[in-house]
């Protein structure tokens, strides 16, 4: 495997290997790997011949009061991990590679962007557009792996590529979980050992609302409660940010429910806010 940290090395490697036919598959990632990362990784290994993972903690998407500073990181743990996946490039760039000196150029995927996380990350999936926009231009991969766990990201991106022409393919990968259900994330690792207890009524909460729904119910309201009253039941629980009910693509909420809508939560576990997601 080869560490690459500057863009335009990369960018021409990848370029001489495309001329002679390689098909590329790209993992963009802020590090702190997992299983879900892993996944991702497999699933490139299976549909392309060359197989580039990309780690680059992109201060563009955080919010002032979020957590760049502490968001986990061990390079040498990541790289064994791409190693022994297979991986060909790691590509690892500095800030200062991705954002030179006078760098003005953002992008912003407009109606996507609001609702849902967008609510609570102003700005974020503009940073989370333009670095994705920088990196696909930079590995110029025929398929690009995206997890469903950041469900409003793939969406987001998904437009994106296709808004500007990308010849780019976006796969959405499912989301892997713990055995007892909690979406693999980087920042399951800030739980004490009685919030990652507490964690586990998100996915018990996403459950409740799909088996509502299978039993027949198609009021929102009343499946968005049945999520809220299973989450309120984890003794940590700060504060839940959202439940709503979505639609698959265009992300509206529903005013009645079908199969294909997606249950999207973000909540507060301690200090720690966390994602999940589940198609219905
Ligand atoms: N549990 C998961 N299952 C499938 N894909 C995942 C999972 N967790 C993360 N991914 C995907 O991995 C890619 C890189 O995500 P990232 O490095 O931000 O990891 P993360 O664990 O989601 O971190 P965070 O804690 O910041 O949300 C994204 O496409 C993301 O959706
Ligand atoms: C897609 C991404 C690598 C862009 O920084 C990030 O948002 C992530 O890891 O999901
Ligand atoms: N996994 C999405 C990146 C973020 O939360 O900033």
């Amino acid at each position: 495997m080869q560490i690459i940290k500057n863009p335009k090395e990369l960018q021409d490697t990848i370029l001489n290997l495309k001329k002679q036919g390689k098909k590329v598959g790209f993992v963009p990632t802020m590090g702190y790997l997992h299983d879900g990362h892993v996944s991702l990784i497999r699933c490139a290994k299976s549909q392309n011949d060359i197989v580039v993972v990309s780690i680059f903690v992109n201060p563009l998407q955080f919010g002032k009061n979020e957590d760049l500073d502490r968001y986990p990181r061990d390079f040498e743990r990541d790289k064994s991990i791409c190693e022994k996946e297979g991986v060909d490039y790691l590509f690892y760039p500095d800030y200062k590679d991705m954002y030179p000196e006078g760098f003005q150029t953002y992008v912003e995927v407009v109606e996507l962007s609001k609702g849902l996380c967008g609510d609570y990350r102003p700005g974020h999936f503009k940073g989370v557009a333009t670095v994705v926009l920088k990196l696909l231009n930079i590995v110029c991969p025929d398929n690009a792996y995206f997890g469903k766990k950041d469900y409003q990201q793939l969406k987001v991106i998904e437009r994106m590529v296709k808004d500007l022409n990308l010849p780019i393919n976006i796969v959405g990968c499912p989301i892997v979980r713990e055995t007892d259900g909690l979406a693999m994330s980087s920042r399951n690792n800030y739980l004490s050992k009685e919030e990652r207890q507490s964690a586990t009524y998100i996915y018990k909460g996403l459950l409740e609302g799909k088996k509502l729904f299978q039993s027949g119910e198609k009021d929102p309201k009343r499946i968005k409660e049945a999520v809220v009253e299973t989450i309120k039941k984890a003794p940590l629980l700060k504060e839940i940010q959202y439940v709503e009910i979505v639609d698959k693509d265009s992300l509206k909420p529903k005013e009645v429910v079908e199969p294909g809508d997606v249950i999207a939560v973000a909540v507060f576990i301690g200090n720690t806010r966390l994602i999940d997601n589940m198609e219905l």
